[in-house]
């Protein structure tokens, strides 16, 4: 099938590719020069494990294509996606210039009978505006085309999104036109061959299913943020409470990791978007209220264990950040718990010396050159000449460090583990003073 997606970002790239890559012919849009022109170099302006190879094949085969020409890209295509960005505005609401702008452009050049599917996560009554915004823009022309307007919100997670893409546990599709949903089940058959994963349903609650699914997975870690808490204050281990309750299926072990609170692009953009929508309605969400509380509370809760270890006299400290990006396996900073930490760092007088594996390039690009900050190339080089380690992304190479190493490096031999990755009694075993999320006693015994 032809397919056009209008935003080349983590949704728009990985869904094309993938499409591409099970025989469709897909072209990419997007207004950024210089990503799509780095794209056609076979330079992938994220990072995403797995993703480059499929990018770089399906492009030579001819089958993936990437162009700023919305005209062109438009032209012929059966499917049209919009997968561009909806960040918060000012209020916390879904700011949809983006989406609407798509829709602006697709009404004034579609020549073609097209299904246009909002792949973007948008309040209920997007696609009303959606439709509405593309039939404005051909009637102006004089045109009458066919087009149907289809949610279909995405699930991915970043730093598992081709693997997402290609094994989805389902499929929504929001759709009034039995026509446009057979045209969809077509088009992601392959995805699914051995399993019905299509979940079909009006629009406004597909529109409506993708804010539930990640209020539900955000409220799922604020309330284990919320038990570390209480674990802190009664001198209980949330890891033992952790795997006290996981293994009760009605309950899961997905989900429920305390930690430095969630980032990312989207629970908190999400969460906050899903509770203006309630009271746009009238109705006050306290729930949905509590759970980024709770997660902006638990941003700052590294920097308050730092503080009860050092007091007030922080300046002149150098604090060695092990982990940049919102998750693993990811280049992705925005709203990283890591960001919130380096500030109250830098305003208590600290420097930090921090490595990621993979956003190294996107740190030094929104700090610049702060004297107070050294992006370091080897997660060794950040804790030499550093007082105290600070783990805030897990990582897989933070899992086992050589504690007799890392004792030796830390002026203070004290850690902050803001991912519960190491085992408190090994800390106390090597001599360092031991700090995690939600570790009542080692954390009592480490303050003392
Ligand atoms: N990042 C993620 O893991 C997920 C994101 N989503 C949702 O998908 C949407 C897109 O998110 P991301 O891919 O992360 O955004 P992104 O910010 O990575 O990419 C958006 C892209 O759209 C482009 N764009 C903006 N206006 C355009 C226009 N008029 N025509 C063509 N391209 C245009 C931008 O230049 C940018 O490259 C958002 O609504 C987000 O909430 C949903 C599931 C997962
Ligand atoms: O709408 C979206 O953009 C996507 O948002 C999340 O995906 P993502 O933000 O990429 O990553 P997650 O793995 O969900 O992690 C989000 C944040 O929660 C934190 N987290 C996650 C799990 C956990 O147990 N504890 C925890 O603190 C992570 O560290 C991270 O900061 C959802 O998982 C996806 O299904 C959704 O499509």
């Amino acid at each position: 099938m032809k397919v056009a997606i209008f935003g080349t970002g983590y949704v728009g790239l990985v869904t094309g590719t993938c499409l591409a890559e099970i025989g469709h012919d897909v072209t990419c849009v997007d207004v950024d020069t210089a990503k799509i022109d780095g794209l056609k170099r076979g330079v992938l302006p994220i990072y995403e494990p797995g993703l480059e190879p499929l990018v770089v094949n399906n492009h030579r085969a001819g089958r993936l294509h990437f162009t700023t020409d919305a005209a062109t890209a438009i032209s012929g295509n059966e499917i049209i996606f919009i997968a561009v960005g909806t960040p918060p505005d000012e209020d916390g609401s879904a700011d949809l210039k983006y989406v609407v702008e798509v829709a602006r452009t697709i009404g004034r050049h579609l020549q073609t009978p097209a299904i246009v599917v909002n792949k973007s996560t948008v309040p209920v009554g997007t696609a009303g505006l959606v439709n509405d915004a593309i039939a404005r823009e051909l009637e102006a022309r004089g045109a009458s085309i066919d087009f149907e307007v289809v949610s279909n919100p995405e699930f991915l997670k970043e730093g598992a999104a081709v693997e997402d893409c290609m094994h989805p546990d389902r499929i929504v599709i929001g759709a009034r036109d039995e026509k446009a949903v057979e045209s969809l089940k077509k088009l992601y058959g392959p995805f699914v061959r051995n399993h019905d994963r299509f979940v079909v349903m009006d629009v406004a609650s597909a529109e409506l299913t993708k804010y539930a699914a990640n209020a539900m997975l955000a409220t799922k870690i604020s309330f284990m943020n919320e038990i570390a808490n209480i674990a802190e204050r009664v001198g209980a281990d949330v890891e033992m409470v952790r795997q006290g309750i996981g293994s009760d299926p009605r309950i899961g072990w997905q989900f429920i990791y305390p930690g430095a609170g969630y980032g990312g692009s989207c629970f908190p953009k999400d969460v906050q978007a899903l509770t203006r929508t309630a009271q746009q309605h009238g109705y006050q969400p306290q729930l949905l209220n509590a759970v980024e509380e709770v997660n902006e509370r638990q941003k700052s809760h590294l920097f308050e264990l730092i503080k009860r270890h050092y007091g007030d006299s922080l300046a002149g400290k150098t604090f060695a950040v092990w982990g940049l990006a919102f998750k693993p396996n990811t280049d992705d900073m925005r709203a990283a718990s890591s960001r919130r930490l380096m500030e109250h760092l830098w305003d208590a007088g600290a420097k930090v010396k921090a490595f990621d594996p993979e956003a190294a390039k996107e740190a030094r690009r929104i700090y610049g050159n702060r004297k107070d900050l050294q992006v370091c190339d080897a997660m060794d080089d950040a804790l030499e000449g550093a007082d105290a380690l600070v783990v805030v992304t897990e990582w897989r190479q933070f899992r086992s460090p050589d504690l007799k190493a890392l004792k030796a490096a830390l002026g203070d031999a004290v850690v902050f583990d803001g991912r519960n990755l190491y085992s408190p009694k090994d800390m106390e075993d090597a001599g360092l003073a031991y700090y995690g999320i939600g570790r009542g006693r080692s954390i009592a015994a480490a303050a003392s």
